[in-house]
């Protein structure tokens, strides 16, 4: 492109010379035109070294030929010492070249190239005597290099000298055939050009050096590529270094980690009492935490040494009671359970509470009517998951859940995720004959009824007379129309009605599975609470089993189920009534959950265990639950009546014993449950999955001891109103103490304050709490009458009372007008003398 220059004399300007085409540019003469002939001459170390090249190229292509018309000569001339002879015939006559071939042939660590492969120098030295011998070659060589160096700097001439000898080039190789000529060419290049690379190679070696000084075990290697470079064009010989480097930052970085990996900090386990000398965070409960399950997961690698394996899962036992506020039983029982991951991952799970879930009642509304009032009320909900047409899961809501006009009319039960597994498994079918042994709320007996749509029978059961009102009253709400609710001990229902077509025992458990809703779970439980409910749970379930009709034409299904993770009331229940009963595991029809375990620790369980389920926080996103359902193929039992009745005396036996056993919880509780009384249970939210047995006790007894309270203090203080008062009330011994009972009453209900001082005035003293005989029998008696009265009101206790209801409000003011009761009657007792002495 472009204009040619012109270099002739400027032309003279004229008119109309605008008008023209425009000229070809003007250079200044000389200043960048081609040089004319006499500019060519070369300097005299220019043509040294295209001498030079011209030689090397005539060399190059009588090696060539020497190589292909010669080859077995060659190993002869391998072996020639007459080096410096050859090269002269070489540089005499292009013929001869062939025997100048050996130059090259003998590298310069002294061996053939042949043999490179299993030859290796010993030592620098070595090699350097060696490469003496072929110093004067290798000078020559190293000139060449660098003239070809210069030459690259200077291109003009290089590609002069190309041009110049490519015709030579070309008709050697037209001598041989094609293929082998370049095959031939490339070869031989690659032989040949020992003596070019050596400079290039030597620098590299430097820079090698520079880089890895102290690198001996690389330095053969590296010498033995040198031959191999020696062989190669600069572009393959400097991707082969940059290779080399790379491999060797590779290695470098992999030594480097295997340091850091060695050198790094043995996790140190603490020695028993050693975190009584120091104050511990919980930061570093959890980074000692961590550190510990490092170690266990690659035990072998990380342990301290002369520390077992034990005491490490001791420590991080410790540790995770600690930092989750689980007591040492139920972590152990938890770390029997779950895999270390799967563990931390429950325990993190369990710290969260589930997301909201309400079920829609079929009976009155559709799942997309009901979405849509809610959404239109500020509720933002979803449906729950495929594996339910009924459930929705709420996000956020500007109104309370359970005072929607729409719960009030009955359209949705507020109920957790889980609650639908066991109705799911059951599947009970229109105008069957169904039971559900522990009814109360009646959460999942309402979806019973709702699948049955209102039809067949549903017998909704619970032991407990207080919560039995729950379920009355959601499935007046609800609108079941199906159900008769009765109040009786489970264990006894094969005496009252058999013939179900199915039967859904949702056992009181220790709720293991639910701590996120209930904390309380984490440090109440204990061993005794486990055997307690084992043994309930199975005496349940051979009743359940026996309510139903093993020829039912629709059914013949129990369902089993528990909000607790434990085997002991699981796995271990089903298991013995496979073994009692003849009754079978069949799936549940929901593709979700951990199949139940068909072994745990030394224990081994039926193989047909698996078809139960397990649902976790952490893998389902809802309480931890359990379902198994069974299906019932004879109604004959397959043991016989001694063996039965056998069974039936131990389980008795054993539940008896439970009750009577002093409940190990943390919380200290005195109070043992009688025997002969029934369990009653302490109320739960409607729709809020069960609390167990043993914690509904546990609350029982809590509530019962804060209202004993209440009551002693009302009753106690009388104690002081004796003949003796002014004497007793003089003894700063005796009065210390009820002066700081009488302050608690007066901070705990003000309100009451001033009926209670004049109930005190009026009461004759307890006798017993004094040490003393009663005076008179009638005050205890009186006192026991009122005390049974109290605890069979009504429980005041939050759960109880379903709050779905609205209820829990009126707590405070129930309490009050129980204290007003209270005041009243011993009021309307009091002898009026008495008060009027007690003033004076
Ligand atoms: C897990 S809750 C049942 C929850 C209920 N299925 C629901 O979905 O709302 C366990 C119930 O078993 C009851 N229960 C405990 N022992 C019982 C017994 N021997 N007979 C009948 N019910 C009993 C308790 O009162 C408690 O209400």
């Amino acid at each position: 492109m472009g204009r040619k220059a012109e270099y002739s004399e400027k032309q003279k300007k004229g008119p109309g010379r605008k008008a023209r085409k425009q000229g070809p540019p003007k250079f200044p003469k000389k200043s960048f035109a081609p040089l004319d002939d006499e500019d060519k001459r070369l300097s005299h170390r220019q043509k040294q070294r295209v001498a030079k090249r011209e030689q090397k190229k005539v060399v190059q292509k009588s090696k060539l030929k020497e190589k292909r018309t010669h080859q077995p000569r060659r190993q002869k001339e391998y072996n020639s010492e007459s080096e410096p002879e050859e090269k002269q015939q070489a540089e005499s006559s292009d013929e001869e070249v062939p025997k100048l071939v050996p130059v090259k042939k003998k590298n310069s660590n002294g061996f053939t190239d042949d043999n490179k492969d299993w030859l290796k120098l010993k030592s620098k030295k070595q090699q350097n005597t060696i490469k003496k011998h072929s110093d004067e070659e290798d000078l020559d060589e190293e000139q060449e290099s660098e003239n070809e160096f210069e030459a690259d700097s200077d291109g003009e001439l290089e590609e002069k000298d190309n041009e110049g000898t490519d015709g030579e080039e070309e008709e050697s190789i037209d001598d041989d055939d094609d293929d082998d000529a370049q095959v031939g060419k490339l070869d031989d290049l690659f032989d040949d050009d020992e003596g070019n690379s050596e400079q290039d190679v030597d620098s590299e070696n430097d820079e090698e050096c520079a880089t890895d000084d102290d690198d001996d075990d690389d330095e053969d290697d590296d010498d033995d590529d040198d031959d191999d470079d020696d062989d190669k064009l600069p572009i393959e010989r400097a991707n082969k270094k940059l290779k080399k480097r790379q491999d060797k930052d590779a290695k470098l970085a992999h030594e480097e980690m295997q340091m850091s990996v060695d050198q790094a900090e043995v996790f140190h386990l603490p020695e028993p009492g050693e975190d009584a000398d120091k104050e511990l965070s919980l930061q570093d409960v959890q980074q000692r935490i961590k550190d510990i399950t490092q170690v266990l997961a690659d035990f072998g690698k990380f342990r301290e040494e002369g520390r077992s394996r034990s005491e490490y899962v001791d420590q991080l036992r410790q540790d995770l009671c600690l930092y989750y506020s689980y007591n040492e039983f139920l972590m152990s029982k938890l770390m029997d359970i779950f895999k270390l991951s799967d563990l931390m991952d429950y325990l993190e799970a369990s710290e969260v509470a589930r997301p909201l879930t309400i079920r829609t009642n079929s009976l009155k509304t559709r799942r997309r009517d009901l979405a849509g009032a809610l959404i239109n009320r500020g509720v933002n909900l979803d449906p729950l998951g495929k594996w339910t047409n009924v459930g929705l899961v709420i996000f956020n809501s500007t109104v309370p859940l359970g005072a929607t006009p729409e719960y009030l009319a009955g359209h949705y039960m507020v109920q957790g995720a889980s609650s639908m597994l066991p109705v799911i498994a059951l599947a009970p079918q229109e105008n069957e004959r169904v039971l559900d042994m522990c009814s109360a709320p009646g959460g999942k007996g309402s979806h019973i009824a709702a699948v049955m749509k209102n039809t067949g029978v549903l017998f909704a059961n619970d032991a407990n007379r207080d919560r039995i009102k729950a379920v009355v009253a959601n499935f007046h709400r609800l609108g079941i129309v199906n159900a008769v609710v009765s109040c009786e001990d489970a264990t006894k229902f094969r005496s009252i009605m058999t013939g179900f077509d199915r039967v859904l025992l949702d056992a009181p458990c220790t709720g293991t599975g639910v701590v996120s809703k209930d904390p309380s779970v984490k440090t109440t439980k204990s061993e005794i609470d486990v055997q307690r409910c084992y043994n309930l749970q199975r005496k349940l379930l051979l009743t359940a089993i026996d309510c139903v009709d093993a020829k039912s034409a629709t059914g013949g299904y129990i369902v089993y189920s528990t909000c607790s993770v434990l085997p002991e009331e699981n796995e271990w229940v089903i298991d013995y009534a496979l073994k009692k009963r003849n009754v079978k595991l069949v799936p549940l029809g929901i593709d979700f959950g951990e199949p139940g375990f068909t072994k745990f620790r030394q224990h081994r369980y039926h193989p047909s265990l698996h078809l139960s389920k397990r649902f976790y926080p952490h893998t389902n996103n809802m309480d931890g639950f359990y379902v198994a359902k069974l299906k019932k193929f004879s109604n004959t039992i397959p043991i016989t009546k001694e063996e039965q009745e056998a069974d039936e005396k131990q389980l008795d036996d054993a539940i008896a014993s439970d009750q009577a056993e002093p409940n190990t919880a943390a919380d200290n509780e005195e109070e043992t449950i009688a025997p002969e009384a029934p369990r009653k249970t302490l109320g739960k939210r409607a729709g809020k999955p069960s609390l167990t047995d043993v914690e509904q006790d546990l609350k029982k007894k809590k509530l019962e001891k804060a209202k004993t309270k209440y009551v002693a203090k009302v009753f106690e203080k009388p104690i002081k109103m004796t003949n003796k008062i002014s004497k007793e009330s003089t003894s700063p011994v005796a009065d210390t103490p009820k002066v700081k009972k009488e302050q608690t009453i007066s901070q705990e209900s003000p309100s009451s304050n001033k009926k209670e001082k004049s109930v005190k005035k009026e009461q004759q003293p307890d006798a017993q709490k004094n040490g003393q005989k009663p005076s008179s029998k009638a005050q205890p008696q009186h006192k026991t009458k009122l005390t049974n009265k109290l605890s069979q009101a009504p429980r005041m206790d939050v759960d109880e009372l379903p709050l779905l209801e609205g209820k829990p409000i009126k707590r405070q003011n129930k309490l009050k007008q129980k204290s007003k009761q209270l005041g009243q009657l011993t009021k309307s007792k009091k002898p009026v003398d008495r008060k009027q002495k007690f003033k004076k």
